[in-house]
């Protein structure tokens, strides 16, 4: 197959019709795609990298059966980018980097039909993109949404004093699968490592709310809810024992579980804080409260408080320090994912 025989037979041929096409002038085809934006529109945009041994296993085996999955999860991810934004997804592009050996009609057909599957999930179409042969498998996928008018934009800088946290569906599963592939556990939750739900219908709901700070949570909750608390200068508190915890993840020690929830990553769940006169949205996903933004008063109590903006974790009332590190049996490291750590 050349490169020109495989952009037509796999990506302008398999994807099916969806209601975005007739806002598309121009999709796959020409140099690059036209859109039209529907008026009083803003446009939202970004782009996220798959890297094979990074983001999914290195070994072939594994990208060979898990060609559905990885493109599922490429667009999922993108999805959740958009929605974190309060903001809908409308279209994406997908640059390849494609190894000769899974430049095959076998593969590439599983890996469009799961990249067209999440794309049919949550109403984008695929209007472009770049295909070049690289060693490894390399997948990058920018999104563009919308937010119309009466919805505004959710950043992460917004919180204040007194807004209650919330987040949504739940939280470890993701990380569990990844650590534990072959135990029961494990095998029951890897469809929430290999195929995430991005909270499409949540993100757009909370865009409708006056919602004050919002992000999804990628690379751990306690890494992303620091975002929130730097960009917004506000301290968190966490009541650990109100993390959501999936019914396979609860059969887990609680500090074991509760590391993976905290620090895991690969969630795609919303996180988002609401003033307290405000409910969260009902949408199919479930939403839970699991703290605050904590108020000058509320910091002046505590025996303790961190130089910078912070989330700080309580359990049963209390701050969980290195000195009264319960539930765990010591402090375990906060940081979620990292690709690049401090040292050079
Ligand atoms: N190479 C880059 N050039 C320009 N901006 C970048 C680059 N890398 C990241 N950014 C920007 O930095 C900000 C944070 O990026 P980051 O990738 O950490 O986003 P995220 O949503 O927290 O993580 P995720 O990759 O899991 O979606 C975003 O505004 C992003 O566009
Ligand atoms: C093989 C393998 N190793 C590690 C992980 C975990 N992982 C990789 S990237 C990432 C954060 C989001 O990435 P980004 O910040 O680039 O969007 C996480 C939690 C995985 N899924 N597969
Ligand atoms: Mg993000």
């Amino acid at each position: 197959m050349t490169e020109f025989e495989l952009i037509e037979r796999i990506f302008a041929t398999l994807q099916p019709d969806t209601p975005n096409a007739n806002t598309i002038e121009k999709g796959i085809g020409d140099d690059a795609a036209i859109t039209r934006v529907p008026a009083g529109a803003r446009l939202v945009s970004c782009i996220d990298t798959l890297v094979q041994g990074r983001h999914f296993a290195a070994d072939w085996d594994s990208v060979e059966a898990l060609a559905f999955a990885i493109g599922y999860k490429s667009i999922a991810v993108n999805v959740s980018d958009i929605a974190a934004m309060g903001a809908t997804a409308h279209s994406v592009l997908l640059a390849l980097a494609l190894p000769q050996r899974l430049a095959n009609t076998a593969w590439l057909e599983a890996f469009a039909k799961g990249l067209f599957h999440a794309c049919q999930q949550f109403g984008v179409i695929l209007i472009g993109g770049d295909t070049t042969r690289h060693d490894q498998l390399v997948i990058s996928i920018s999104a563009q949404g919308f937010i119309s008018a009466p919805a505004t934009p959710v950043y992460r800088s917004g919180a204040k004093a007194g807004d209650t946290l919330y987040v949504s569906g739940t939280l470890g599963d993701a990380s569990y699968a990844l650590q534990h592939p072959d135990t029961e556990v494990g095998q029951q939750l890897a469809h929430r490592l290999h195929t995430p739900t991005p909270r499409a219908a949540l993100g757009n709901a909370l865009g409708q709310l006056p919602t004050s700070a919002m992000i999804d949570i990628s690379d751990g909750l306690y890494q992303d809810l620091k975002h929130i608390c730097s960009a917004s200068q506000v301290y968190l508190r966490i009541d650990v024992e109100h993390l959501p915890v999936s019914s396979a993840l609860s059969e887990i020690a609680f500090a074991e579980r509760l590391t993976h929830q905290l620090t895991g990553g690969d969630d795609y769940e919303l996180a988002f804080t609401l003033a307290p006169s405000l409910s969260p949205p009902t949408t199919v996903t479930p939403v839970r409260a699991i703290g605050q933004v904590l108020s000058p008063e509320a910091l002046a109590a505590l025996p303790f408080v961190p130089e910078t903006p912070q989330p700080i974790l309580f359990y049963q009332g209390q701050p969980i320090t290195a000195h009264h590190p319960a539930p765990f049996t010591t402090l375990p490291p906060l940081d979620g994912y990292q690709h690049f750590t401090g040292s050079s």
